[in-house]
């Protein structure tokens, strides 16, 4: 089963793929890495691993479709992965690739998600509220941000004295368990 994945920062899930199917425990491969910009670690990794890697020249929203298309349609991907890419997707991927797009989010979806949601402010803003636990979510990828069908979610403790920063540490562990495990199940079921 073929993996595109989609990154545009340091990659840390995009490693925990990698590593899955490395151990063993998820059956696939990686055609390759998209990504929305030049030097970021997921590209080191993607190096390292000799995975192919396209980083999108974005000038208009038409000629950016027309690259994923034409990219995707090379790389044939049986489930496409979002692993902290901040690009939205455009509709005409999203429609081309019904339930075949899926995202990892680092809250308890509807909570903490939409357009301006993401990395350290989704902590940031679930200490703010005090809130007593917060997670992570992977979900099918629709036209709006964060709002696909939630496929599954890891509940995480907030502690009173966790900052932003040790909150993401805490999720983030809990992202690199859940994404493996949620492709292997869709794989699996497909
Ligand atoms: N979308 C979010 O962006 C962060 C990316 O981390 P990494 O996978 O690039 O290390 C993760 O917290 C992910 O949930």
């Amino acid at each position: 089963k073929n993996l595109v994945v989609f990154a545009s920062g340091s990659g840390s899930n995009f490693q925990a793929i990698i590593d899955s199917i490395k151990e063993g425990t998820l059956d696939a491969g990686i055609a390759g890495l998209i990504t929305d910009r030049p030097g970021i670690g997921a590209i080191e990794r993607a190096n390292s691993e000799s995975i192919p890697v396209y980083t999108i020249k974005y000038d208009t929203q038409s000629s950016y479709t027309e690259q994923l298309i034409h990219k995707l349609d090379e790389w044939k991907p049986d489930l496409i992965i979002l692993a902290g890419y901040l690009k939205k997707i455009p509709v005409a991927i999203t429609e081309k690739y019904p339930n075949q797009i899926i995202n990892i989010h680092p809250s308890l979806l509807p909570k903490y998600g939409g357009k301006g949601f993401y990395g350290l402010n989704v902590h940031k803003a679930v200490v703010d509220a005090s809130e007593k636990e917060s997670g992570c979510t992977v979900h099918f990828v629709n036209e709006f941000y964060d709002q696909g069908d939630i496929i599954e979610q890891k509940k995480v403790p907030v502690s009173p004295d966790d900052t932003p920063e040790s909150l993401a540490r805490k999720v983030l562990k809990e992202e690199h368990k859940l994404l493996p495990k949620v492709i292997a199940e869709i794989l699996n079921s497909n």
